[in-house]
């Protein structure tokens, strides 16, 4: 689940106005979409759920845990345990096979290495056979398949993914969305997808949205206070 009431976050450098987030509560299991234009503060808000940014204002639940008195290695291994992140630029090691990239994920939340489950999870989203190459070796679509089995290999309770389907054509990118909420169902996690791709706002029509252009509105606003 994630509940926002006021939430904002000003960032110190570049001078821009503070982002203002609109209210959201989001279902334990639910899907939401998270829309809005290039800066509107997509990456921002993402970044805040996970625990990776502090907000500035406001009051912030995820997964029933309030975010914001947390610090340093609490809030590292609240996130690990919590939340499954597909970044838009997916973070593989290249030093490291496609198993060891996942098993990074059990030495951030300070659990044992399960090998059984890292084959479980690269099998569920297909690409099992690849374990033992290196991200180079993969392509665009392998990779993201790669990290969306590392986001979901420790049962996260919050599913983020930014831009999940940008560099992908039409069959890709279908199948992309539709083994995003499949992984998210195998454990009932709240499932967000921030986009600014049509295809994917088509295809997700009547799920619960969240659209920060009217946040874009409430900048402006600051803006002309501030002149
Ligand atoms: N590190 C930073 N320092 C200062 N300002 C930043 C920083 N990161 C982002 N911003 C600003 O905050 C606003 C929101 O940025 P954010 O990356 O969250 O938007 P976004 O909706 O994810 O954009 P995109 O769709 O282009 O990825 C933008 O105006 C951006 O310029």
């Amino acid at each position: 689940m994630i509940r926002t009431r006021g939430l904002s976050y000003i960032y110190v450098s570049g001078g821009a106005a503070p982002l203002r987030f609109p209210d959201v509560d989001l279902r334990q299991g639910g899907t939401l979409l998270l829309r809005g234009r290039s800066g509107s503060g997509k990456s921002t808000w993402l970044a805040l759920m996970a625990g990776l940014r502090g907000a500035s204002g406001g009051d912030l639940f995820v997964a029933g845990t309030q975010l914001g008195t947390q610090r340093g290695a609490e809030i590292d291994a609240w996130r690990a345990r919590t939340i499954g992140f597909l970044p838009q630029k997916l973070y593989l090691s290249s030093a490291l096979s496609v198993a060891d990239n996942l098993a990074l994920v059990y030495f951030a939340a300070g659990l044992p290495r399960d090998d059984d489950s890292i084959v479980r999870a690269l099998a569920q989203v297909g690409v099992a056979n690849l374990a033992a190459r290196k991200p180079h070796q993969l392509s665009g679509g392998q990779a993201q398949r790669v990290a969306l089995a590392r986001a979901v290999l420790l049962a996260p309770q919050v599913l983020l993914a930014d831009e999940p389907t940008a560099s992908l054509d039409d069959e890709a990118a279908a199948d992309a969305l539709a083994l995003l909420q499949q992984s998210a169902a195998a454990c009932d996690a709240s499932l967000v997808i921030a986009t600014h791709d049509q295809r994917v706002v088509l295809a997700l029509a009547g799920a619960q949205t969240l659209d920060l252009n009217e946040m874009g509105a409430q900048r402006l606003m600051d803006k002309r206070e501030q002149l």
